[in-house]
């Protein structure tokens, strides 16, 4: 045997105090530092040492154990079956390799042996144990003999059965599975987070993770995670099924979810195709995994071939490659959307990450910036999963050259060069040339044509796609130039048509002061407030020309809304903008800025989630419109609360205080009832 000279000595103690502090903060803080790909390098390393010294070998090495101690937040819970990791193979001659192993030890030589193959989800595991039928404990694998006692927070996923199906359900049941967060909840989650200075998750494996590790059962309700089963680690009595699959389909029966994708195949070559044919499925399903769970399909065949220290040896995990790259930032840029929020870019080294190369990645706003202590010049991490946009997720400091540049956030729209506003308060920096601004052209259109602004029948927003796209139509007052024949040029678009067109836009030139100031599309000017500006100014003029002071002394405007309609009519632009409308013919008289009736004056609402039909802004515009007050947060004083896709903690809290929840359809259908009564009148 080798003796091992110093040098290797410290490079062991240093490796087993990187992954030991590594396992801690990917396990337990649910907050990696390293990649995958860094921490596998490490390990891997540490591994070919400790083969080459085997007298180096300790019973605590990292690549002894699984996972990290449970946290001390949690009550211990023993596995009955400890809860092992998986051997990988990371290509196809290792995946041979490991049929061959399995088929030396079985003597199965000539004989095609069947494996089962998952996708391997990339979430955190959990142990669930049903008695009659009842779940009564859940646990975290934690350090794979024990785990931590998460019962009453795995109690909240939907997709876990608190009482299994059917009427004769085994005496004992443990089931194992991975709880995962899908790509569209973990974006949700963390869009939610950056809003209210949450924590951000690098991925959806750190994020289902944590939040199955909170301390409030009542937090992790609030989040996206689903369970799919993998394995049965005890069932009592025996239910005399033969293999793997059948065990899945048993558990299917019970009212688990378990992987569509889940295939009976045979040997390597049939191996080998399935992992080829998910790897193309991976960046469509929609969650992550990261490689495919090859398992002996024959139950007797893994009892008989068992199982080696950190892993059984009827099973491989096929990996993927890593979803997670470093790369340098070269520079950050600037992109105005179509609703004017400003987006910095990061500009990359090029990188390959799961196949393919990634130059590009979010930033998403400056306070994100900020949080990740990002500059110019820097090594970052990025993650590239699924159809969603690159992200820079973590920065290496210790990478950080002398030179590295902070990142200055411009002051002027790189578009159309108007004020960017960026207001205390808000996540996101807007450009202030709303109608100018050529980023937001289709969308401040199709606002200005809509049905509660001019009202303009027939301009839908494919004809303003096309106006747009063929440069027809650069601004508003564009629109009111158009002529019929040239109008029915246009793809689908008759001699008739064109002409009714005219003819409505000629008709639209007649407005109100509110509806006219509704539709410049100014920041969170709803309807209700250009109802209560047009009132209290009687002319445009005045409110053009009007100070902040001035503004906030309007009824429902506060600083905010003051501050977006004060740098809305400082752009030269705009104002140019508008002059020429008026010239075009748009006119209104005052008087005609009259009543409505407002079914919900007095009330106070509040909005959460996403909603799918419209936008918080509108939906808010036509609360305000009916006379209700919306507000940021629940209180005692809230009359209902509207909950969308994903509503977090004010869904919460509303029913913790007993205020009226609809979902979006009952909003709608209430809305409709109340708008068109106010129509009527
Ligand atoms: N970045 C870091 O700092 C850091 C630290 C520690 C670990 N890690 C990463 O964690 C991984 C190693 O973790 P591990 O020990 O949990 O092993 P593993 O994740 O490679 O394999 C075991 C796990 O696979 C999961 N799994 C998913 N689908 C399954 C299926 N269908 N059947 C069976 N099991 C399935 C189970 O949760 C099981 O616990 C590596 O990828 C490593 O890079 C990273
Ligand atoms: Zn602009």
């Amino acid at each position: 045997m080798t003796q091992a000279d110093p040098q290797i000595l410290d490079e062991v103690t240093h490796l087993r105090a990187e992954l030991d502090d590594a396992n801690y903060r990917y396990y337990v803080l649910d907050e990696p530092r390293l990649t995958d790909a860094d921490y596998d390098r490490r390990l891997r390393r540490l591994q070919e040492l400790e083969d080459a010294y085997p007298d180096l070998v300790t019973p605590d090495s990292p690549t002894q154990r699984v996972g990290a101690a449970p946290d001390a937040g949690f009550p211990e819970v023993e596995h009955a079956v400890p809860m092992l990791s998986l051997d990988n193979a990371s290509n196809e001659e290792e995946i041979k390799a490991f049929v061959r192993r399995v088929a030396d030890r079985l003597e199965a030589h000539g004989e095609p042996l069947a494996f089962c193959c998952e996708p391997k989800l990339d979430g955190a595991a959990v142990s669930l144990v049903f008695e009659q039928g009842m779940l009564v404990s859940g646990a975290t694998r934690g350090d794979g003999r024990t785990g931590e006692g998460i019962t009453s927070n795995l109690r909240t996923l939907r997709s876990i059965p608190l009482r299994l199906r059917g009427d004769a359900p085994p005496e004992l049941l443990e089931v194992r599975g991975e709880v995962i967060m899908s790509h569209q909840g973990f974006e949700a989650l963390n869009e939610r987070a950056r809003e209210s200075d949450g924590k951000v998750f690098a991925n959806p494996r750190n994020a289902a993770a944590g939040s199955l590790r909170q301390l409030d059962p009542r937090v992790t309700a609030t989040r996206p995670l689903e369970f799919s089963a993998y394995q049965v680690a005890r069932i009592e009595p025996e239910q005399g099924d033969a293999s793997h699959s059948q065990l899945m389909a048993r558990l299917g029966d019970y009212g688990f979810r378990t992987s569509q994708e889940l295939a009976v195949v045979e040997g390597a070559e049939g191996i080998i195709d399935y992992c080829r044919r998910l790897g193309e499925k991976r960046d469509g399903l929609g969650y992550d995994i990261d490689g495919v769970v090859i398992k002996i399909d024959n139950l007797r065949l893994q009892r008989e071939l068992g199982f080696v220290a950190r892993a059984p040896r009827w099973a491989i995990a096929f990996k993927f490659p890593a979803q997670e790259e470093t790369t340098r930032l070269n520079d950050v840029e600037f992109q105005v959307g179509r609703t004017g929020a400003i987006t910095p870019v990061a500009r990359l080294e090029p990188v390959s990450v799961a196949g393919v190369t990634v130059a590009n990645a979010t930033l998403h706003n400056a306070d994100e910036i900020d949080r990740l202590g990002v500059m110019i010049g820097d090594t970052v991490a990025i993650r590239r999963a699924g159809d969603v946009i690159p992200q820079v997720i973590r920065v290496l400091e210790e990478y950080r050259p002398a030179d590295a540049r902070v990142i200055e956030f411009p002051e002027h729209c790189p578009a159309c060069g108007s004020d960017i506003e960026h207001l205390e308060g808000e996540v996101v920096a807007r450009c202030s040339g709303g109608l100018y601004c050529p980023a937001q052209r289709k969308e401040a259109l199709k606002h200005l044509a809509s049905r509660r602004a001019l009202d303009i029948d027939g301009l839908g927003d494919k004809l303003i796609d096309q106006l747009v796209e063929r440069d027809w139509v650069r601004t508003p007052a564009d629109l009111f130039r158009l002529e019929a024949e040239r109008l029915a040029e246009l793809p689908r678009m008759g001699k008739k048509s064109s002409e009714n067109l005219v003819a409505a836009l000629e008709k639209a030139k007649k407005t109100t002061l509110a509806r006219f100031i509704f539709a410049l599309g100014i920041r969170e000017v709803g309807e209700a407030t250009a109802v209560n500006l047009a009132r209290h100014f009687g002319r445009l003029e005045a409110l053009m020309e009007a100070d902040i002071e001035t503004l906030e002394a309007v009824e429902d405007v506060g600083p905010v809304v003051a501050a977006h309609v004060h740098t809305f009519f400082r752009q030269p632009h705009n104002r140019e903008t508008i002059d020429d409308l008026i010239a075009c013919g748009l006119s209104w008289k005052e008087e005609e800025v009259g009543e409505r009736p407002q079914p919900l004056a007095g009330q106070s609402w509040v909005l959460t989630g996403t909603l799918e039909s419209m936008t918080r802004d509108e939906g808010k515009a036509r609360l305000q419109a009916l006379g209700a007050k919306v507000a940021g947060s629940v209180s005692r004083k809230t009359a209902c609360v509207v909950a969308g896709e994903a509503a977090g903690s004010k869904l919460e809290k509303a029913e913790q205080m007993g205020v009226e929840v609809i979902d979006e359809a009952t909003f709608l259908e209430r809305l409709g009832k109340w708008e068109k009564g106010a129509s009527d009148s």
